[in-house]
């Protein structure tokens, strides 16, 4: 008798161990990916830190040193062999989408297309039906607003039926009311044609709200990569964490497998002793008490012990309020937000705990 082994079909796009240098300078090092069809990966980090660069080689415009690019698990591009960028069957959008002037909406989005020209204009008006445009199909492009262009641009991208789509910053341009819509719209319609995406970012609040999983890179190389869930809440290390928020730092000195702060005790273990290590948290898990003569709460298992804080500033940010301490045991500050309006005055007394299944620890970074 037989076996069936399941196959598996590969994914959309895969890169693996992507190499890229500028002079003696690595921006890209060991870059490895895979978008499975219907999936928006975000590239995100710091300017400068190899993310259009890591683009553009997929994209057939740039040429990477080592590695190699599969689209439906044929290779397209190693350092040998290479498909050209028009054959790829990638869609490109970037900041500046820059629609033709001189030609219709109509003629812009059938720019790509090689069909006969009632095929042409049966799937332009497709999609300009799907990115709400159908109005302004014979237009010409300056008619419309920035807006309304992106979507153009979004729709010409799109006409091609691309299997994979890049989009480098796209939405950048426009202004943030304006850009959560087009957000929305673009990743539905993106679902809709079962397109891998690879969507390159700087902001960690796009990548969280458009990415089925996000690649955090830095110094170009892939740190983290994972749900924006994951990502978020089990950041792999400090910097991987305040790319998300701010974040306060109170630091100690491991003794075995514990280290002791004015918070209470936190379990260190496989950190040496004498070790130094930082215990992260974000501002929003700290939480304050009145200061009831001189008096804080009683330690509980989920808050640890409470230090003294002395309020130094505090700011009203629209939906919650920004606390800043400066703490009584050494003269070290920490911030904490609270929800709505919160506005406490410079040098009055609270007792802070933390969170501490909302705590991170990790060793101290050699300076
Ligand atoms: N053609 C080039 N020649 C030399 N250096 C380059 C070239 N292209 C990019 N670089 C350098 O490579 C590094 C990575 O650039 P890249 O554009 O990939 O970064 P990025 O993460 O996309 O940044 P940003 O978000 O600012 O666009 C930068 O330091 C950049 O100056």
């Amino acid at each position: 008798m037989s076996v069936q082994v399941p196959t598996q079909s590969p994914p959309r796009l895969e890169v693996r161990n992507l190499y890229r240098q500028y002079g003696n300078r690595t921006v890209v090092d060991d870059v490895s990916l895979s978008i499975e069809p219907g999936q928006v990966t975000c590239l995100l980090g710091p300017s400068g830190c190899g993310k259009s660069t890591t683009l553009r080689m997929i994209a057939g415009v740039d040429m990477q040193d080592r590695g190699e690019i599969y689209v439906d698990g044929k290779l397209i591009c190693d350092t040998v062999y290479r498909v050209p960028p028009e054959r790829r069957k990638i869609g490109l959008m970037f900041q500046d989408f820059a629609l033709f002037p001189h030609m219709s909406v109509a003629d812009n989005v059938a720019f790509g297309l090689k069909d006969s020209a009632p095929k042409k204009r049966l799937r332009v008006e497709e999609l300009m039906e799907k990115v709400g445009l159908s109005w302004a199909i014979d237009q010409a492009p300056h008619h419309l607003s920035g807006g309304e262009q992106q979507r153009v641009a979004l729709a010409r991208a799109l006409a091609p039926r691309p299997r994979i789509m890049l989009m480098d910053e796209p939405f950048s341009g426009l202004d943030n009311r304006l850009r959560d819509d087009i957000r929305d719209e673009t990743l539905a319609l993106l679902k809709d044609e079962d397109t891998a995406v690879l969507l390159v970012t700087h902001e960690p609040e796009e990548a969280l709200r458009m990415a089925d999983e996000i690649a955090l890179m830095r110094d170009g190389r892939i740190v983290q990569q994972g749900s924006p869930y994951n990502i978020y809440n089990a950041p792999v290390d400090r910097e991987a964490m305040a790319f998300f928020s701010d974040i306060n730092i109170i630091r100690g000195t491991s003794n075995g497998a514990l280290t002791d702060t004015p918070f209470g005790q936190f379990l260190t273990p496989g950190c040496a002793e004498g070790a130094a290590v930082e215990i992260v948290i974000r501002p929003q898990h700290l939480h304050l008490d009145f200061d009831r003569a001189g008096q804080g709460p009683a330690p509980t298992a989920a808050h640890g012990q409470a230090a003294l804080g002395i309020v130094e500033r505090a700011r009203f940010m629209g939906t919650e309020s920004l606390v800043e301490f400066r703490m009584d045991y050494d003269n070290s500050k920490l911030k904490a937000t609270v929800p709505n309006v919160f506005m406490p005055k410079p040098g009055m007394r609270f007792w802070l705990t933390l969170r501490r299944d909302r705590c991170f620890v990790f060793p101290e970074k050699a300076k």
